[in-house]
């Protein structure tokens, strides 16, 4: 017989379902002939002519981003084609690290003589790879997560001058390949200037797209994310999915969302592909923000960090070396070293332990004109280990929330910390484990929806050589273990820092504030970004 298949789900061939088989030719490839199997969650080739092989090959389909079926160039070829595009991770003898790596396998097909009709095979088998390859909830994350429909509109802004100045280039030569093969539609905007992104998104009908994705650094989705808040409906529009592709220099966000899916570090452009099939997947989780207050009346939306000091100076310094991409960071980190200085403020913070039975009290004009909070009290209690006690504010119209924070102009509550200390080397909030390519800050975070701020501080008098070692460990996450006495860790859900002196500068996701007054807290799951969260 040339070729068959068995009506789907009727073939049970010893433990495993068989939902399709056939005989097929590989184009290109070796010459011979091969039995192809597909189960619920896998691909099998094994050849049978010439010679029959014991051990086969496999396609997980949990790697797979698409499949299409066509029909060959040569008009008087009868046979039906289907191309299957995987993105395995594995470890080449020559890098550390194992990476996604594309695997594309194309199938010929003759069952019949009929050319129509093996077209109708092929697509069948194509259709049947695409339906098992989409990603599927467990019931226990359903409510939480969710997935992107499978025939799906994106909106993509690229900034043309994030990182390397690369962003496009890399949107063209890895990007545009993967969603091609996974058949994604979107529109591109390349951004003009600083702040389009925040104003598109600011007046967009969100509806016609079924995510928003930025190709850059943090600071373009730091722009869409802020955008998103100042509209009137921003209690929806918050919710309306992100994505994140990695163009820019710390990329801090994709590294961390690559970290959640339990695969190696990678960067560069291994990055990109692991982000890109992230995307491909459509995999939504819930991200928490912080809302950032200053003095001055600004509002700020954060997903990944506010820093005042050594961070922010380096940051900003560094913006000059731009073209080195992610090196920038270290150049900027030796230069300050060399120059260490001080920063002289008052630093103040509610103890994630001491959240619970947290009572509201502020008003929408304390976060934000624009921003009209419904307030309602909560039982959040702490316990990094699950959001069990949590209100479920993914289920409810409006955003629930907890104050946490009172005006600037008073004093901070009671049961807040306030730091004896008020001489810092460096001050660092950060909610995602990643700070950029090689700086693993914050190793406990596994999930976007962590439910804390993990404040770091050092303090005046730390030596310019242990600052070094505790910056070396930092790259891999092993600085936890080292023990400083200048160096301190604690898990918060608020913070306030009140400078000094109004130099220097501060950054929240990367991007420059001005130096003064500040507070932080944190709002859980408000936002959603498209990530690789492990499900198990
Ligand atoms: N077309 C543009 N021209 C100039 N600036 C832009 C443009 N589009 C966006 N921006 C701004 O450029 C800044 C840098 O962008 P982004 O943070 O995405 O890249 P990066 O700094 O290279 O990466 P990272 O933040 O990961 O270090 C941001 O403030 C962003 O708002």
């Amino acid at each position: 017989m040339d070729g068959q298949h068995f009506p789907e789900g009727d073939l049970q061939k010893g433990t495993t379902q068989v939902l399709l088989y056939g005989e097929v030719t590989q184009v290109p490839g070796p010459s011979g002939r091969y039995a192809l199997t597909l189960t619920p969650t896998e691909l099998h080739l094994q050849q049978i002519q010439p010679a029959p092989e014991s051990r086969g090959y496999v396609l997980s389909l949990a790697d797979c981003i698409g499949c299409c079926s066509f029909k060959g160039k040569d008009p008087t070829d009868l046979g039906a084609y289907f191309s299957v595009f995987c993105y395995p991770v594995k470890k080449k003898w020559w890098r550390s690290r194992a990476a996604r790596q594309r695997e594309a396998k194309t199938f010929r097909l003759e069952p019949c003589r009929d050319l129509e009709e093996n077209l109708k095979t092929a697509e069948r088998w194509a259709t049947k790879i695409r339906e098992l390859s989409a990603q599927r909830l467990p019931e226990e994350k359903e409510g939480l997560y969710s997935c992107l429909p499978q025939a799906r509109q994106l909106l993509v802004l690229v900034n043309p001058f994030g990182g390397k100045g690369q962003a496009q280039h890399l949107f063209y030569s890895h990007v545009l390949p993967m969603l091609t093969e996974a058949d994604i539609g979107f529109n591109l905007v390349v951004t003009e200037r600083q702040n389009q992104a925040r104003e598109l998104v600011k007046d967009e009908d969100l509806s016609r797209w079924d995510a928003v994705v930025t190709v850059s650094g943090d600071g373009l989705l730091y722009e869409v994310i802020n955008g998103l808040m100042e509209r009137s409906d921003w209690q929806s529009a918050i919710k309306k999915p992100l994505g994140i592709l990695p163009g820019g220099s710390g990329n801090a966000l994709a590294m961390s969302i690559n970290h959640y899916t339990g695969n190696d570090p990678v960067n560069s452009q291994d990055l990109l592909t692991s982000s890109t099939f992230t995307l491909c997947k459509g995999l939504v989780a819930p991200m928490d923000l912080v809302s950032i207050t200053t003095a001055s009346g600004k509002h700020l939306f954060s997903f990944l960090s506010f820093a005042w000091g050594f961070i922010s100076d380096v940051d900003i310094e560094s913006e000059k070396h731009r073209t080195m991409g992610p090196a920038r960071f270290t150049l900027g980190t030796l230069i300050r070293l060399c120059s260490l200085r001080t920063y002289k403020g008052r630093l103040s913070y509610l103890p994630a332990a001491e959240a619970s039975g947290e009572v509201s009290s502020f008003t929408s004009s304390q976060i934000s004109q624009n921003c009209q909070y419904n307030v309602c009290n909560s039982n959040n209690s702490y316990n990094p280990q699950s959001n069990a006690n949590e209100v479920d504010h993914t289920s409810t119209a409006s955003v629930a929330e907890v104050s946490r924070v009172v005006p600037l102009d008073q004093p901070v509550p009671n049961h807040w910390t306030i730091v004896k200390e008020e001489d810092f080397v460096l001050v660092l909030a950060i909610y995602q484990p990643y700070l950029g390519e090689d700086f693993f800050m914050a190793p406990m975070v596994s999930k976007p929806d962590d439910n804390l701020i993990h404040l770091f501080y050092v303090k005046a008098g730390i030596s310019r050589a242990s600052l070094l070692k505790y910056f070396l460990a930092v790259e891999k996450g092993n600085h936890l273990q080292q023990s400083s006495p200048h160096v301190v860790y604690v898990p918060i859900k608020a913070f306030r820092i009140e400078p000094f002196t109004s130099k220097g500068v501060m950054t929240v996701d990367g991007e420059a504030l001005e130096c003064g007054q500040v507070q932080g807290q944190l709002h859980s799951r408000l936002a959603r970004i498209i990530s690789g969260t492990k499900l198990q």
